[in-house]
């Protein structure tokens, strides 16, 4: 007797046979991987399980450090969540983009290539790499979007971790401000400000509905490169830890140093920074600031450019909720205090600096998001248009419909800048 399966079994089927679930993200400077580790798994898919799967889902889970930049975040676990009705936990691991040689090498050693035919990524690399991944691994590259599977990651995240989101108290007392939840329940519209390598500005009025409305080129990368040059560190965590001990009032020319005091008419206090580095031509000045000292002037010029340029598109797109994220604020609480700062106090209390803690992984978790609902558009084309594919489930998953497949080769032409 011949078996009819109807949609639901059949898309059951394919996402049951799709394991490992990855959403990839490669950006500039990082990638990032978000794995599903179903924890709901049954004797019975248990005894099928390929050693392969087994294998990945034990290395991944019990290390914490991959090869030579490869790290899992293990205090942004998320367990007991449902994706595609089944139950399991997020893993968050980023490694450097420049290390995409060595993932690769050892995504063929882990036998990757025998088991996963297609991945979905997003950024720029999703791009760059594509040949690279098929070459080596015979791997496809499901494109996303990088900007919509940013805006699906922080819906999912938010929906599922109640501490998600959070401000800065008393944002204007930099050194008592405290962190405290914010219920984001209702969050439209909202200012997303992507701080990575650039830096994208959006504003997000409902899941679907988005444009981006500025950027810049100085960003997270820019600090990292400014610090390397300036100080010879060779890390994000060295450079955050210099600008932690250093002071830029000592780099920057501040209002008081041209003023003497405040210059009361504009409400320019004295010890606000008129000119960043702007001390730096004064040869005792040059020859007396530390390393320290100027990495947190790096620190300081980059973030503060980043806050006024996003407090201009928030006034702009009449918006007071403005949401800071990006891998530049991991470890970083010193931008985030001054985001914080700047937001409220420019704008006399009326817009608020928000932030998530899954800072820098909502495009790689969007991702993996993102193929449930392409998936389905996909089948459901099938399903209604051609006779029924002659593949085995994986190999349906394996090859989403054009149409649906590469959302992320649409040019996105909604950038007003
Ligand atoms: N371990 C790290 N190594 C390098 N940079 C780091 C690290 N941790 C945080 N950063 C900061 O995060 C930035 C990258 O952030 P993110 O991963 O969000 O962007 P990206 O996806 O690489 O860049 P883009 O979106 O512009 O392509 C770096 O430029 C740096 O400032
Ligand atoms: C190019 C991207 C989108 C890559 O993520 C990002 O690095 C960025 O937004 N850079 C700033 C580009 C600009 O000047 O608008």
């Amino acid at each position: 007797m011949t078996e009819i399966l109807d949609f639901t079994s059949i898309f059951d089927l394919i996402i049951k046979s799709a394991m490992p679930w990855f959403g990839m993200d490669i950006g500039g400077t990082l990638t990032k991987l978000v794995y599903f580790e179903p924890k709901d798994i049954t004797p019975d898919e248990q005894d099928c399980e390929a050693g392969i799967l087994r294998n990945i889902r034990r290395y991944l889970t019990k290390n914490s450090a991959y090869g030579k930049t490869g790290h899992r975040d293990t205090h942004l676990q998320m367990d007991n969540v449902e994706i595609r009705k089944r139950r399991g936990s997020l893993h968050f691991i980023r490694f450097q983009t420049t290390d995409m040689g060595n993932f690769l090498s050892l995504a063929k050693q882990k036998g990757m290539a025998e088991l996963v035919t297609t991945v979905c990524a997003t950024g720029g690399g999703a791009f760059k790499f594509e040949k690279d991944f098929r070459d080596q691994v015979n791997m496809k590259l499901a494109k996303f979007d990088e900007l919509d599977t940013l805006i699906k990651g922080i819906l999912f995240a938010d929906m599922h971790n109640v501490t998600e989101c959070y401000y800065y108290e008393n944002a204007r007392e930099i050194i008592k401000t405290e962190k405290r939840a914010f219920n984001f329940s209702q969050p439209f519209p909202f200012i997303l400000v992507n701080v990575g390598s650039g830096v994208s500005i959006l504003a997000v009025y409902g899941p679907d509905n988005y444009k981006r409305i500025s950027g810049t080129s100085l960003g997270g990368g820019t600090f990292l490169g400014l610090c390397c040059l300036l100080t010879g560190c060779t890390t994000f965590e060295e450079a955050i830890q210099l600008a932690t001990k250093g002071d830029n009032r000592k780099v920057d020319k501040l209002v008081k140093d041209i003023y003497g005091g405040d210059y009361n008419r504009f409400g320019l206090t004295g010890d606000l920074v008129a000119s960043s580095f702007g001390q730096m031509h004064i040869n005792d000045k040059r020859s007396s600031v530390s390393r320290e000292d100027l990495a947190n002037a790096t620190l300081v010029t980059i973030t503060n450019n980043i806050g006024s340029i996003a407090r201009m598109c928030a006034l702009n797109e009449k918006i007071d909720k403005v949401v800071f994220v990006g891998n530049f604020l991991r470890v970083n609480p010193i931008s985030m205090k001054l985001l914080a700062y700047a937001m409220e106090f420019w704008s006399n209390g009326t817009m608020k600096g928000l932030f998530l803690e899954h800072e820098g992984y909502f495009g790689a978790l969007g991702c993996l998001l993102q193929f449930n609902g392409e998936l389905a558009a996909a089948l459901n084309e099938s399903l209604d248009h051609s006779p029924p594919p002659n593949t085995t489930p994986q190999q349906c998953v394996a090859e989403p419909s054009k149409e649906t497949a590469s959302s992320a080769d649409k040019p996105n032409d909604s950038t007003t800048r």
